[in-house]
Protein backbone atom coordinates (compact mmCIF):
# COMPACT_ATOMS: atom_id res chain seq x y z
CA UNK A 1 0.00 0.00 0.00
CA UNK A 2 1.41 3.36 -0.58
CA UNK A 3 2.20 5.71 1.76
CA UNK A 4 3.10 9.01 2.40
CA UNK A 5 4.27 8.88 5.67
CA UNK A 6 8.40 9.18 6.55
CA UNK A 7 10.53 5.87 6.67
CA UNK A 8 12.63 5.89 10.05
CA UNK A 9 15.43 5.99 6.99
CA UNK A 10 14.27 9.25 5.82
CA UNK A 11 13.17 10.95 8.75
CA UNK A 12 17.00 10.26 9.94
CA UNK A 13 17.76 11.70 6.67
CA UNK A 14 15.89 14.60 6.88
CA UNK A 15 16.77 15.44 10.94
CA UNK A 16 20.60 15.31 9.57
CA UNK A 17 20.01 18.33 6.80
CA UNK A 18 17.86 19.94 9.73
CA UNK A 19 20.42 19.21 12.30
CA UNK A 20 23.98 19.03 10.71
CA UNK A 21 25.76 18.01 13.63
CA UNK A 22 23.68 14.46 13.73
CA UNK A 23 26.29 12.13 12.26
CA UNK A 24 25.74 9.52 9.33
CA UNK A 25 27.21 6.61 11.65
CA UNK A 26 24.68 7.29 14.35
CA UNK A 27 21.67 7.39 11.83
CA UNK A 28 22.58 4.13 10.67
CA UNK A 29 23.32 2.55 13.88
CA UNK A 30 19.38 3.63 14.78
CA UNK A 31 18.31 1.90 11.86
CA UNK A 32 20.32 -1.53 12.58
CA UNK A 33 18.90 -0.84 16.50
CA UNK A 34 14.98 -0.51 14.77
CA UNK A 35 16.11 -3.64 12.72
CA UNK A 36 16.85 -5.70 16.00
CA UNK A 37 13.25 -4.73 17.31
CA UNK A 38 11.68 -5.79 14.13
CA UNK A 39 13.01 -9.13 14.58
CA UNK A 40 12.04 -9.47 18.34
CA UNK A 41 8.44 -8.13 17.49
CA UNK A 42 8.13 -10.73 14.89
CA UNK A 43 9.36 -13.40 17.28
CA UNK A 44 6.75 -12.04 19.99
CA UNK A 45 3.80 -12.00 17.90
CA UNK A 46 4.36 -15.74 17.08
CA UNK A 47 4.12 -16.43 20.71
CA UNK A 48 3.72 -20.41 21.86
CA UNK A 49 3.64 -20.82 18.03
CA UNK A 50 7.22 -20.96 17.65
CA UNK A 51 7.68 -21.94 21.44
CA UNK A 52 9.02 -18.68 22.74
CA UNK A 53 7.12 -18.06 25.74
CA UNK A 54 7.81 -18.92 29.34
CA UNK A 55 11.31 -19.15 31.59
CA UNK A 56 14.37 -20.97 30.44
CA UNK A 57 15.30 -22.07 34.22
CA UNK A 58 18.18 -19.33 34.71
CA UNK A 59 18.58 -16.86 36.92
CA UNK A 60 20.07 -13.25 35.29
CA UNK A 61 22.72 -11.00 36.66
CA UNK A 62 20.05 -8.94 37.84
CA UNK A 63 19.05 -11.68 40.25
CA UNK A 64 15.61 -12.40 37.99
CA UNK A 65 14.04 -15.28 36.01
CA UNK A 66 15.14 -15.18 32.42
CA UNK A 67 12.46 -15.79 30.01
CA UNK A 68 13.04 -17.50 26.64
CA UNK A 69 12.03 -14.26 24.80
CA UNK A 70 14.51 -12.48 27.26
CA UNK A 71 17.80 -14.65 25.93
CA UNK A 72 16.25 -14.76 22.39
CA UNK A 73 15.83 -11.06 22.10
CA UNK A 74 19.47 -10.64 23.91
CA UNK A 75 20.89 -12.34 21.31
CA UNK A 76 18.93 -10.53 18.41
CA UNK A 77 20.24 -7.08 19.49
CA UNK A 78 23.93 -8.37 19.82
CA UNK A 79 23.77 -10.35 16.36
CA UNK A 80 21.58 -7.10 14.10
CA UNK A 81 24.61 -4.43 15.97
CA UNK A 82 28.01 -6.08 16.19
CA UNK A 83 28.52 -6.20 12.17
CA UNK A 84 27.63 -2.49 11.51
CA UNK A 85 31.06 -0.73 12.36
CA UNK A 86 29.23 1.68 14.55
CA UNK A 87 30.04 0.25 17.96
CA UNK A 88 32.71 -0.17 20.05
CA UNK A 89 30.94 -2.10 22.91
CA UNK A 90 27.51 -2.59 23.73
CA UNK A 91 26.21 -3.69 27.62
CA UNK A 92 22.50 -5.82 28.63
CA UNK A 93 21.00 -6.02 31.05
CA UNK A 94 21.05 -9.85 30.43
CA UNK A 95 24.94 -9.42 30.40
CA UNK A 96 27.24 -9.64 33.48
CA UNK A 97 30.19 -7.85 31.75
CA UNK A 98 30.05 -5.44 28.68
CA UNK A 99 29.87 -7.41 25.28
CA UNK A 100 32.85 -6.66 23.19
CA UNK A 101 32.55 -6.62 19.38
CA UNK A 102 34.65 -9.44 17.63
CA UNK A 103 37.58 -8.99 15.62
CA UNK A 104 36.28 -10.05 12.58
CA UNK A 105 34.59 -6.84 12.98
CA UNK A 106 35.20 -3.26 12.39
CA UNK A 107 34.44 -1.47 15.73
CA UNK A 108 32.93 2.19 15.86
CA UNK A 109 32.56 5.37 17.49
CA UNK A 110 29.75 4.68 19.65
CA UNK A 111 28.67 2.70 22.60
CA UNK A 112 24.89 0.86 22.98
CA UNK A 113 23.10 -0.38 26.02
CA UNK A 114 19.72 -2.23 25.70
CA UNK A 115 17.34 -3.81 27.67
CA UNK A 116 16.49 -6.53 25.30
CA UNK A 117 12.79 -7.18 26.58
CA UNK A 118 11.02 -5.07 28.87
CA UNK A 119 8.17 -6.30 31.20
CA UNK A 120 9.13 -10.04 30.97
CA UNK A 121 6.66 -10.69 33.48
CA UNK A 122 3.53 -10.02 31.41
CA UNK A 123 5.12 -11.80 28.25
CA UNK A 124 3.34 -14.98 28.94
CA UNK A 125 0.16 -13.09 29.68
CA UNK A 126 -0.11 -11.16 26.17
CA UNK A 127 0.18 -7.86 27.82
CA UNK A 128 2.53 -5.18 26.30
CA UNK A 129 6.86 -5.43 26.43
CA UNK A 130 9.06 -3.67 25.14
CA UNK A 131 12.72 -3.06 24.10
CA UNK A 132 14.92 0.21 25.37
CA UNK A 133 18.06 1.50 24.00
CA UNK A 134 20.30 4.33 24.37
CA UNK A 135 23.64 5.60 22.51
CA UNK A 136 26.50 6.96 24.36
CA UNK A 137 29.81 7.91 22.75
CA UNK A 138 32.66 5.46 22.62
CA UNK A 139 35.69 7.74 24.86
CA UNK A 140 38.01 5.75 22.75
CA UNK A 141 36.42 5.63 19.06
CA UNK A 142 37.48 2.46 16.84
CA UNK A 143 39.19 1.09 20.37
CA UNK A 144 37.31 -2.26 22.55
CA UNK A 145 35.14 -0.50 24.68
CA UNK A 146 36.04 -1.05 29.03
CA UNK A 147 33.41 -1.43 31.38
CA UNK A 148 34.08 1.82 32.79
CA UNK A 149 33.56 3.41 29.48
CA UNK A 150 29.96 2.44 29.81
CA UNK A 151 29.44 5.05 33.08
CA UNK A 152 28.68 7.98 31.81
CA UNK A 153 25.45 10.45 33.20
CA UNK A 154 22.29 10.15 31.00
CA UNK A 155 23.64 13.48 29.89
CA UNK A 156 25.87 11.97 27.51
CA UNK A 157 23.38 10.23 25.98
CA UNK A 158 23.08 10.86 21.68
CA UNK A 159 19.99 9.21 21.24
CA UNK A 160 17.52 6.83 22.92
CA UNK A 161 14.63 5.38 22.63
CA UNK A 162 12.30 2.23 22.73
CA UNK A 163 10.18 -0.43 21.08
CA UNK A 164 6.70 -1.34 22.23
CA UNK A 165 5.26 -4.74 21.36
CA UNK A 166 1.43 -3.94 21.79
CA UNK A 167 -1.51 -4.37 19.50
CA UNK A 168 0.96 -2.69 17.09
CA UNK A 169 4.37 -2.31 17.43
CA UNK A 170 5.64 1.62 17.64
CA UNK A 171 9.57 2.89 18.31
CA UNK A 172 9.89 6.02 20.11
CA UNK A 173 12.87 7.86 19.46
CA UNK A 174 14.71 10.65 20.65
CA UNK A 175 18.37 12.17 18.68
CA UNK A 176 18.31 15.24 21.26
CA UNK A 177 15.71 16.98 18.57
CA UNK A 178 12.29 16.29 19.78
CA UNK A 179 10.47 12.59 20.26
CA UNK A 180 9.01 10.84 17.73
CA UNK A 181 7.23 7.88 17.04
CA UNK A 182 6.74 5.49 14.11
CA UNK A 183 4.81 2.63 13.94
CA UNK A 184 5.82 -0.57 11.94
CA UNK A 185 3.97 -1.18 8.71
CA UNK A 186 4.32 -5.40 8.90
CA UNK A 187 3.10 -5.26 4.97
CA UNK A 188 6.06 -3.23 3.92
CA UNK A 189 8.53 -4.01 7.08
CA UNK A 190 9.09 -0.78 7.82
CA UNK A 191 8.55 1.94 10.88
CA UNK A 192 6.02 4.75 9.35
CA UNK A 193 6.23 8.41 11.07
CA UNK A 194 2.96 8.31 12.74
CA UNK A 195 3.77 11.16 15.60
CA UNK A 196 6.03 13.82 15.79
CA UNK A 197 7.39 16.46 18.51
CA UNK A 198 5.54 14.38 21.09
CA UNK A 199 5.30 16.75 24.09
CA UNK A 200 4.13 16.03 27.49
CA UNK A 201 1.44 18.03 29.49
CA UNK A 202 2.69 19.82 32.44
CA UNK A 203 -0.18 18.47 34.84
CA UNK A 204 -2.06 15.24 35.10
CA UNK A 205 -5.00 13.38 37.03
CA UNK A 206 -3.37 10.19 36.43
CA UNK A 207 -0.10 8.43 38.44
CA UNK A 208 0.97 4.99 38.32
CA UNK A 209 2.80 3.27 41.12
CA UNK A 210 2.99 -0.61 42.06
CA UNK A 211 1.02 0.06 45.35
CA UNK A 212 1.84 -4.19 46.71
CA UNK A 213 5.11 -1.72 48.11
CA UNK A 214 3.09 0.52 49.88
CA UNK A 215 4.77 -0.27 53.46
CA UNK A 216 8.16 -0.05 52.13
CA UNK A 217 7.56 3.37 50.81
CA UNK A 218 9.28 6.53 51.66
CA UNK A 219 7.27 8.96 53.80
CA UNK A 220 7.43 11.79 50.49
CA UNK A 221 5.84 8.97 48.27
CA UNK A 222 3.10 7.61 50.90
CA UNK A 223 1.82 11.50 50.93
CA UNK A 224 2.00 12.15 47.43
CA UNK A 225 0.30 8.80 46.77
CA UNK A 226 -2.17 9.87 49.90
CA UNK A 227 -2.88 12.66 48.14
CA UNK A 228 -3.72 11.56 44.83
CA UNK A 229 -6.13 8.61 46.62
CA UNK A 230 -7.97 11.56 48.68
CA UNK A 231 -9.27 13.11 45.45
CA UNK A 232 -11.28 16.17 45.54
CA UNK A 233 -11.64 15.19 49.62
CA UNK A 234 -8.15 16.11 49.75
CA UNK A 235 -5.69 18.50 49.64
CA UNK A 236 -5.49 18.05 45.99
CA UNK A 237 -8.93 18.92 45.35
CA UNK A 238 -9.58 16.50 42.33
CA UNK A 239 -9.66 12.77 41.96
CA UNK A 240 -6.89 10.84 40.42
CA UNK A 241 -7.15 7.57 38.41
CA UNK A 242 -4.22 5.15 38.71
CA UNK A 243 -2.75 2.52 36.08
CA UNK A 244 0.01 0.12 36.94
CA UNK A 245 0.81 -2.37 33.79
CA UNK A 246 4.15 -3.48 35.21
CA UNK A 247 5.83 -2.75 32.02
CA UNK A 248 8.27 0.05 32.38
CA UNK A 249 7.73 0.73 28.46
CA UNK A 250 3.81 0.66 28.66
CA UNK A 251 3.77 3.26 31.36
CA UNK A 252 6.28 5.19 29.07
CA UNK A 253 3.86 4.97 26.17
CA UNK A 254 0.76 5.84 28.09
CA UNK A 255 2.31 8.73 29.70
CA UNK A 256 3.81 10.20 26.01
CA UNK A 257 0.36 9.57 24.83
CA UNK A 258 -1.87 10.79 27.47
CA UNK A 259 0.13 12.68 29.62
CA UNK A 260 0.56 11.24 33.56
CA UNK A 261 3.24 10.34 36.28
CA UNK A 262 5.35 7.09 36.69
CA UNK A 263 6.71 6.32 40.16
CA UNK A 264 8.99 3.35 40.69
CA UNK A 265 10.84 4.81 43.86
CA UNK A 266 13.39 3.69 45.96
CA UNK A 267 12.01 1.90 48.94
CA UNK A 268 13.01 -0.12 51.67
CA UNK A 269 11.79 -3.93 50.63
CA UNK A 270 15.58 -5.00 49.71
CA UNK A 271 17.37 -2.07 51.65
CA UNK A 272 20.96 -3.18 49.32
CA UNK A 273 18.81 -1.93 46.15
CA UNK A 274 18.64 1.34 45.50
CA UNK A 275 15.66 1.05 43.05
CA UNK A 276 14.30 -1.32 41.27
CA UNK A 277 14.81 -0.12 37.70
CA UNK A 278 18.41 -0.13 35.90
CA UNK A 279 19.45 3.40 35.50
CA UNK A 280 22.02 2.38 32.12
CA UNK A 281 19.21 0.33 30.66
CA UNK A 282 15.60 2.05 31.84
CA UNK A 283 15.88 5.02 33.71
CA UNK A 284 18.54 7.24 31.66
CA UNK A 285 16.74 5.87 27.94
CA UNK A 286 13.27 7.12 29.25
CA UNK A 287 14.52 10.18 30.91
CA UNK A 288 16.10 11.28 27.80
CA UNK A 289 13.22 11.14 26.02
CA UNK A 290 10.46 12.38 28.55
CA UNK A 291 12.51 15.20 28.90
CA UNK A 292 13.00 15.50 25.53
CA UNK A 293 8.66 15.98 25.73
CA UNK A 294 9.11 18.70 28.14
CA UNK A 295 8.32 16.33 31.19
CA UNK A 296 10.83 15.83 33.86
CA UNK A 297 12.72 12.70 35.15
CA UNK A 298 14.02 12.28 39.05
CA UNK A 299 15.47 9.95 41.62
CA UNK A 300 13.01 12.70 44.23
CA UNK A 301 16.15 14.38 45.14
CA UNK A 302 18.02 14.49 41.52
CA UNK A 303 17.59 14.95 37.83
CA UNK A 304 17.77 11.33 36.65
CA UNK A 305 20.29 12.22 33.82
CA UNK A 306 22.49 14.23 35.97
CA UNK A 307 23.29 10.85 38.43
CA UNK A 308 26.78 9.69 37.26
CA UNK A 309 26.40 5.75 37.44
CA UNK A 310 28.84 4.45 39.64
CA UNK A 311 28.06 0.26 38.09
CA UNK A 312 26.79 -1.46 35.25
CA UNK A 313 23.67 -2.83 36.68
CA UNK A 314 23.18 -0.16 38.83
CA UNK A 315 19.15 0.61 40.14
CA UNK A 316 18.07 3.83 40.84
CA UNK A 317 14.35 5.17 42.16
CA UNK A 318 12.61 6.42 38.80
CA UNK A 319 10.20 9.09 38.79
CA UNK A 320 8.68 10.89 35.93
CA UNK A 321 6.76 12.40 33.76
CA UNK A 322 4.57 15.62 34.41
CA UNK A 323 6.56 18.48 35.26
CA UNK A 324 4.15 19.85 38.08
CA UNK A 325 3.92 16.68 40.00
CA UNK A 326 7.45 15.72 39.63
CA UNK A 327 8.34 18.96 41.04
CA UNK A 328 5.62 18.36 43.48
CA UNK A 329 7.32 14.47 44.58
CA UNK A 330 10.99 16.33 44.69
CA UNK A 331 9.47 18.88 47.23
CA UNK A 332 8.16 15.80 49.32
CA UNK A 333 11.21 14.72 49.52
CA UNK A 334 13.01 17.87 50.45
CA UNK A 335 10.57 18.39 53.29
CA UNK A 336 10.87 14.79 54.36
CA UNK A 337 14.38 14.51 53.83
CA UNK A 338 14.72 16.05 57.73
CA UNK A 339 13.10 13.26 59.55
CA UNK A 340 14.21 10.43 61.70
CA UNK A 341 16.17 8.45 59.64
CA UNK A 342 15.92 5.19 61.63
CA UNK A 343 11.93 5.67 62.02
CA UNK A 344 11.79 6.48 58.15
CA UNK A 345 13.41 3.28 57.34
CA UNK A 346 11.10 1.70 59.17
CA UNK A 347 8.58 -0.67 56.74
CA UNK A 348 5.68 0.86 58.66
CA UNK A 349 6.54 4.51 58.24
CA UNK A 350 4.67 4.76 55.06
CA UNK A 351 1.80 3.94 56.84
CA UNK A 352 2.11 5.99 59.36
CA UNK A 353 3.19 8.74 56.96
CA UNK A 354 -0.55 8.54 55.71
CA UNK A 355 -2.08 8.97 58.50
CA UNK A 356 -0.10 12.09 59.54
CA UNK A 357 -0.39 13.79 55.99
CA UNK A 358 -4.10 13.52 56.11
CA UNK A 359 -3.66 16.01 59.16
O1 LIG B 1 6.85 -6.36 39.05
P1 LIG B 1 6.98 -4.96 39.55
O2 LIG B 1 7.70 -4.84 40.85
O3 LIG B 1 5.71 -4.20 39.51
O4 LIG B 1 8.00 -4.24 38.53
C1 LIG B 1 7.62 -3.84 37.28
C2 LIG B 1 8.79 -3.19 36.64
O5 LIG B 1 9.76 -4.17 36.37
C3 LIG B 1 10.11 -4.19 35.02
O6 LIG B 1 9.39 -5.22 34.39
C4 LIG B 1 11.59 -4.44 34.94
O7 LIG B 1 12.03 -4.68 33.66
P2 LIG B 1 12.50 -6.15 33.14
O8 LIG B 1 11.30 -6.92 32.74
O9 LIG B 1 13.38 -5.72 32.00
O10 LIG B 1 13.29 -6.79 34.25
C5 LIG B 1 9.65 -2.85 34.47
O11 LIG B 1 9.29 -2.88 33.14
C6 LIG B 1 8.43 -2.54 35.33
O12 LIG B 1 8.24 -1.17 35.51
MG1 LIG C 1 13.20 -3.60 32.01
MG1 LIG D 1 14.51 -6.77 30.63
Amino acid sequence: MPTERSTLTQFLAEERRRHPGLCADLSSLIVDVALACKAISHRITTGALTGVLGGNDVVNVQGEQQQKLDVLANDIFLRTNEGGGKLAGMASEELDTPYAIPSRHPRGQYLLTFDPLDGSSNIDVNVSVGSIFSILRAPVPGAHAQPDDFLQPGTEQVAGGYAIYGPSTVLVLTVGTGVHAFTLDPSVGEFLLTRQDIKLPASTAEFAINTSNRRFWQPAVARYVDECLAGTSGPRQKDFNMRWVASLVAETHRILTRGGVFLYPRDSKDPAKEGRLRLLYEANPIAFLIEQAGGKASTGHERVLDVRPAQLHQRIGFIFGAREEVERIERYHAEHSGGDAEEQSHPLYGFRGLYRSAS
